[in-house]
């Protein structure tokens, strides 16, 4: 009898523990654990350029269950009003040929983006240069970039100066933090604009890999206006150039067009004209593009050539073959020097005016 009543238990225990333990995987799996990146993939990080191809050959680490769109978790009961398959934006196209999104205001509920970005609270690292007289550009972008960039989310500024002392004092929200790291001063602009993908190569391998989940590269001379928020954020998004999104043919855009440069784009090819002012993505892709960009142009400088405008014709190259997962809007870096047409609604980051001949080492458009 002791022995039937024993056995019965060791019966019930074992289907018990089996329940809890089916209970305990389900929830950790659907709630803990909602969003984890990707851990750097060291065993084959080399990007090559396949010119027969003509795309960049990527040796990826297996994607883990985070990075599924299965994985944009919304809370039960927010409140937003129903969206339509129906009506949006009529004015302008908000999808690419390749089904990516492309950003406007109006094509996405701010609430729903927040709620979904802020559970996965990804850490998001800004590589920003300030050499020489750029420094004085600091306080506007970061104070600006507190008020509109990102905010809610955990943001560090990577500030690379030759100029310690002139990078402002200015007060983070909580989450959020600057890092300052120095970077010897140039005697051309272009020499600065092409070391961005250097500096941020070598300072994701020494640093950021382990403190970030996203990376977006920004020029200095900026400010925020608005909004700047998770909308933005995909495995690689693309910003549109003011200049050139709108009734220009492709053979109009300014591609890198001598076949001896690395960032050769033949006519007849082109999706759109992508800004180097703005790009951002998953932190291991990023370093596979940064990479991929500092390569290029060491192999042009091997050779004589610099692309035509340096970093901005390699990321094009890049992106024409490699399609961004995202394309935001102009509305993402307009510019001082344009007044927007009405398909700009509003305006997020505004490049500045600026005496070029003034600020740059050795003047110049
Ligand atoms: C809106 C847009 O498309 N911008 C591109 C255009 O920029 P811009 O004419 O706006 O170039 P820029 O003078 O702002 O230089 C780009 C960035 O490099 C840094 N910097 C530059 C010079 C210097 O002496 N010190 C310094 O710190 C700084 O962060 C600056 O914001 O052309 C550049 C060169 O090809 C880059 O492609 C820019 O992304
Ligand atoms: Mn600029």
């Amino acid at each position: 009898m002791l022995l039937n009543i024993s056995k019965t238990h060791i019966l019930v225990s074992f289907v018990f523990l089996l329940i809890l333990s089916g209970a305990i995987y389900t929830y950790l799996e659907n709630i803990t654990i909602p969003f984890t990146f990707c851990q750097p993939c060291h065993e084959n990080p080399e990007s090559v350029v396949d010119e027969a191809e003509k795309r960049v050959e990527m040796k990826h680490c297996p994607l883990d269950d985070s990075r599924r769109s299965g994985n944009l978790i919304m809370k039960a009961g927010l409140s937003y009003p129903q969206p339509s398959t129906l009506t949006g934006r009529t004015d302008v196209n908000s999808v690419t040929n390749w089904n990516a999104p492309l950003v406007w205001e109006g094509t996405f509920d701010p609430v729903v983006i927040d709620d979904i970005y802020s559970r996965m609270n990804p850490r998001v690292a800004v590589v920003v240069l300030a050499v020489g007289k750029y420094t004085r550009f600091l306080k506007g972008f970061l104070e600006s970039g507190e008020k509109y960039f990102l905010v809610g989310l955990r943001v560090t500024y990577y500030i690379f100066t030759d100029n310690e002392q002139d990078v402002p004092n200015v007060t983070l929200s909580e989450g959020r933090k600057i890092t300052i790291l120095p970077v010897p001063s140039a005697k051309r602009w272009q020499d600065v604009v092409l070391s961005k993908m250097k500096w941020a190569t070598v300072t994701i391998d020494k640093q950021i890999r382990n403190e970030a989940d996203y990376l977006f590269m920004m020029d200095v001379d900026s400010v925020f206006h608005n909004r700047f928020g998770a909308e933005s954020l995909s495995q690689m998004s693309a910003v549109l150039h003011r200049g050139f999104y709108k009734n220009i043919n492709r053979d109009g855009f300014p591609y890198e067009r001598r076949p001896e440069s690395k960032a050769y784009i033949p006519a007849g090819e082109g999706d759109y004209y992508y800004t180097a002012a703005v790009w951002g993505g998953y932190l291991e892709d990023m370093y596979r593009l940064v990479k991929y960009c500092y390569e290029q142009s060491e192999e042009d400088a091997k050779n004589n050539i610099e692309a035509v405008w340096q970093e901005e014709s390699h990321l094009n190259k890049y992106f024409l073959y490699n399609k961004p997962a995202k394309v935001l809007s102009p509305e993402y870096l307009w510019s001082d020097y344009d007044a927007p047409g009405s398909d700009i609604k509003l305006i997020r980051i505004s490049q500045l005016v600026k005496d070029y001949a003034e600020v740059r080492p050795n003047g110049g458009q």
